[in-house]
């Protein structure tokens, strides 16, 4: 039966790129989705803007909601300090297990836990089973609809302090603009938005940046 998309990207990186070098893995996805086929993955433009918020961060604990192939795993993962892992949540089975080879392929599986399940499922569950009390930065890019049901479970299950960030993807396109009216109105976050564009094309897009004020 025909590849998927996600398998195709799997095998440039693995044509393409060096195997234990991140900067090539996203090089190579990247390279991929400008020449062949187009993929939702964050991008190199809205990547560095990613890049620079972990950076200025330099989170402890970290959470993606939305794996899918794995690139912006691989992007944040690079970036962490030795013994900082981060936990990315996939529900589907043939997304995770593409991206599991990719963060493979570029080294860092010793800096990823790649949890199968759905967020509304895992999110409750994170204190109790991943020993973490709190999340220092948070990426989302996962359904636009979910959103804003998630950051509300996050709150619920205290799993943000003061100053953790959110980072969301995608808030002009497709765009998430129930989240965007929570946040921005919210006395409880302080919300900044990161002009860019959808990944790979010239349409506008860009992402979220908010603050819990506690
Ligand atoms: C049920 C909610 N909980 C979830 N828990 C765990 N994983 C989840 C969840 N939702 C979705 N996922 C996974 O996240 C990924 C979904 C991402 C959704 N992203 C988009 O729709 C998206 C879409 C576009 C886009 C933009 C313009 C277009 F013309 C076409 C597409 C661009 C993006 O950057 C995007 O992120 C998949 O891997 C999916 O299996
Ligand atoms: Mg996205």
């Amino acid at each position: 039966t025909r590849s998927t998309r996600p398998q195709r990207m799997l095998k440039a990186v693995q044509k393409n790129a060096t195997k234990g070098n991140p900067q090539s893995v996203i090089s190579a996805i990247d390279y991929f989705c400008k020449n062949s086929e187009w993929a939702m993955n964050v991008g190199d433009e809205k990547g560095s803007i990613l890049d620079s918020v972990v950076t200025e961060v330099n989170p402890s604990t970290v959470l993606e909601l939305g794996t899918y192939c794995g690139y912006s795993t691989v992007r944040i993962a690079r970036l962490l300090s030795p013994g900082t892992k981060l936990i990315t949540l996939e529900f589907n089975p043939a997304y995770a297990a593409v991206a599991r080879q990719i963060i493979a392929y570029a080294g860092l599986q010793d800096k990823v836990t790649l949890v199968e399940g759905s967020s509304g499922e895992w999110i409750p569950q994170i204190k109790e089973r991943f020993g973490i009390t709190t999340f220092d930065f948070i990426f989302l890019d996962h359904w636009k609809d979910q959103y804003l049901p998630d950051i509300k479970l996050f709150e619920e299950c205290g799993l943000l302090r003061k100053g953790s960030v959110l980072l969301a993807d995608n808030v002009i396109c497709p765009g998430a603009p129930d989240y965007l009216e929570y946040v921005r109105n919210s006395p409880r976050y302080e919300s900044r938005y990161y002009p860019a564009h959808l990944e790979y094309t010239k349409l506008e897009d860009g992402l979220e940046k908010s603050v819990f004020l506690g």
